[in-house]
């Protein structure tokens, strides 16, 4: 661990950036071709009549000591991607290799010694820990369940990981409802790193948090990566959290990774109009571009249903620059700059792969929305019209206007007249293909993946238990101490109740816990404000 350290420290102190790019250390996680299909079944034969697609076919390596970040909106497969990667749900395809040994199709028992090199923090600091037992039984879990007997005793080790984590030893034998919200994600990260994990799987793990006790929780994790040697894969709807913590960043949308980049060339120069638009979501506290206009891209509607995506490019439905290929062909996951794959016909920031397809579908023009900034201001609905009509300029028939458009909105209100015109005259025959009875549907079902998955009394997705099943049985207090953040507690994994669209969270058996109030927690140490991560970040990365 600490060679890695060493390694890492080393490189960023020498080259910046660009050179201190990941791609020479060892490939510590490979994930090829991966798919998590969760079966549809109805009637009373339970026969499979479709399945969500969750996880759809995605190809990436994490690197030793690196940070890979993922992010995309809720329902894109991220969190299953989480599960099933740390083996805690089985893949229905493709392969995981992890230190080069293929752990696809580990059983239960296989997977075991594998538990303390690989593990899992969850997004709900509440729901992870079981009430009934206190933070020493909580921590300890690891090694009762794997039977390891640190040096110097479970207490002692114990104690050691409760202030690495910034808690206090006295905090041994309290319970869960006496913290709050930060420290119960602490508490959660010391269990994590009890058993000295080589790859921690992060799901959401600040986003339950307060944006005060954020920065502090990014910070922790950051500072025991460098003290531990840890890989990291951070699991984020939110950009903020993920920029500045990755080394790459791997953007999901609808089960497959549309693009993976270096952190600095995913901001500085992001390719897939997708990220643009998650992108922009974000806001850049700058109080020198304070008055200036910038584009700011809403989406339209939401990600449409893993049930049935959409044809081609899955992100053409709600894309302000898709064409006909789009629609029809789904674009490769291509490496179209070192260190950075995008999978778009039409990416930005780069030539187009489909010049010879300039006609917008009809419903691109609609897809997304462009808000200057200071669209908050009292104009925003004027503004906010304006963009829209300005949309129509950043047409994929003029790749090169559609950059001087991103920059200065109003700039191309002729092109608009003449684009708009011609994309109407085109779009013809789109509409008369029914262009909407792709879009409709989905975007009825939209980010409704969970309420199609819902169980409708005859139809609905299996309940997935985990190949772990072997605790599963094991209710109460061990299952809940084990919690599922504890690779180990395979019994975690089960307990989760695998609702559809449940995130990683659900901590079954803590799911009787009480909510305790935040108020009676010990108070976090003074709340540090989410700007100092920001500033304490970019170290090199
Ligand atoms: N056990 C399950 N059974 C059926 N469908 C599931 C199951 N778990 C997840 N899904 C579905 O898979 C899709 C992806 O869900 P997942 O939780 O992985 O997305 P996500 O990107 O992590 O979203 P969120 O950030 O909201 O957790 C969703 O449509 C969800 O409803």
């Amino acid at each position: 661990m600490s060679e890695t350290k060493k390694t890492d420290a080393a490189a960023k102190a020498v080259v910046p950036e660009q050179a201190s790019a990941p791609d020479e250390r060892e490939v510590l996680l490979k994930v090829e071709s991966l798919t998590k299909h969760f079966p549809i079944r109805k009637g009373i034969l339970r026969r499979q009549v479709g399945a969500v697609k969750a996880v759809d076919g995605i190809d990436f390596e994490v690197r030793r000591g690196e940070t890979l970040g993922v992010v995309g909106e809720s329902g894109c497969g991220k969190s299953t991607m989480g599960r099933v990667i740390t083996r805690l749900q089985d893949p229905t395809g493709g392969q995981i290799t992890f230190e080069g040994q293929d752990i696809t199709r580990l059983s239960t028992g296989e997977m075991r010694p594998l538990r303390r090199d690989i593990q899992m923090i969850f997004q709900d600091p509440y729901g992870s820990l079981n009430p009934r037992h206190t933070i020493g039984s909580i921590v300890s879990a690891p090694f009762r369940l794997q039977g390891v007997e640190p040096e110097g005793g479970v207490k002692k080790e114990v104690q050691r990981l409760l202030e690495l984590v910034g808690l206090s030893p006295e905090h041994y034998n309290r319970y869960p409802h006496e913290f709050s919200g930060g420290q119960r994600q602490r508490i959660g990260i010391a269990r994590a790193l009890a058993l000295k994990p080589k790859l921690v799987v992060a799901d959401e793990p600040v986003s339950a948090l307060d944006v005060s006790i954020q920065a502090q929780v990014v910070n922790l994790m950051d500072d025991l990566q460098e003290e531990l040697g840890l890989t990291y894969v951070i699991i984020a709807h939110d950009l903020s959290v993920v920029r500045h913590v990755s080394d790459r960043i791997a953007v999901m949308y609808l089960g497959k990774i549309v693009e993976l980049a270096d952190r600095k060339a995913l901001y500085e120069s992001p390719m897939h109009p997708y990220t643009k638009a998650l992108m922009s979501a974000v806001p850049v506290p700058d109080p020198q571009r304070r008055g200036q206009k910038s584009e700011r891209i809403l989406l339209r509607g939401d990600v449409p249903s893993p049930i049935a995506p959409p044809s081609g490019c899955r992100f053409h439905t709600r894309c302000w620059k898709a064409t006909q290929i789009c629609k029809t062909t789904e674009p490769p996951l291509l490496e179209l700059r070192p260190g950075q794959r995008v999978a778009c016909h039409h990416p930005e920031n780069f030539a187009d792969q489909a010049p010879q397809d300039t006609v917008l579908l009809s419903a691109a023009k609609e897809a997304s929305e462009l808000v200057p900034d200071t669209a908050t201001s009292a104009g925003a609905e004027e503004s906010g019209a304006q963009a829209t009509a300005e949309t129509g300029a950043a047409s994929p028939s003029a790749p090169d206007a559609k950059a001087t458009a991103d920059a200065k909105p109003e700039a191309d209100a002729k092109a608009e007249a003449d684009n708009g015109a011609k994309a109407k005259a085109d779009a013809k025959p789109e509409a008369d293909s029914k262009p909407e009875a792709d879009t409709k549907p989905e975007a009825d079902n939209g980010a409704k993946a969970k309420a199609d998955a819902e169980p409708e009394a005859t139809s609905e997705p299996e309940p997935e238990t985990s190949s772990e099943s072997e605790t599963g049985s094991e209710t109460s207090d061990e299952a809940g101490s084990a919690s599922e953040s504890e690779p180990e507690a395979e019994a975690a994994s089960e307990s989760e109740p695998e609702a559809p669209g449940g995130s990683a969270s659900g901590a079954g058996p803590e799911a009787g816990a009480p909510a305790e109030p935040e108020a009676e927690a010990p108070a976090e140490p003074a709340a540090e404000p989410a700007k100092q991560a920001k500033a304490k970040k970019p170290r090199g990365k």
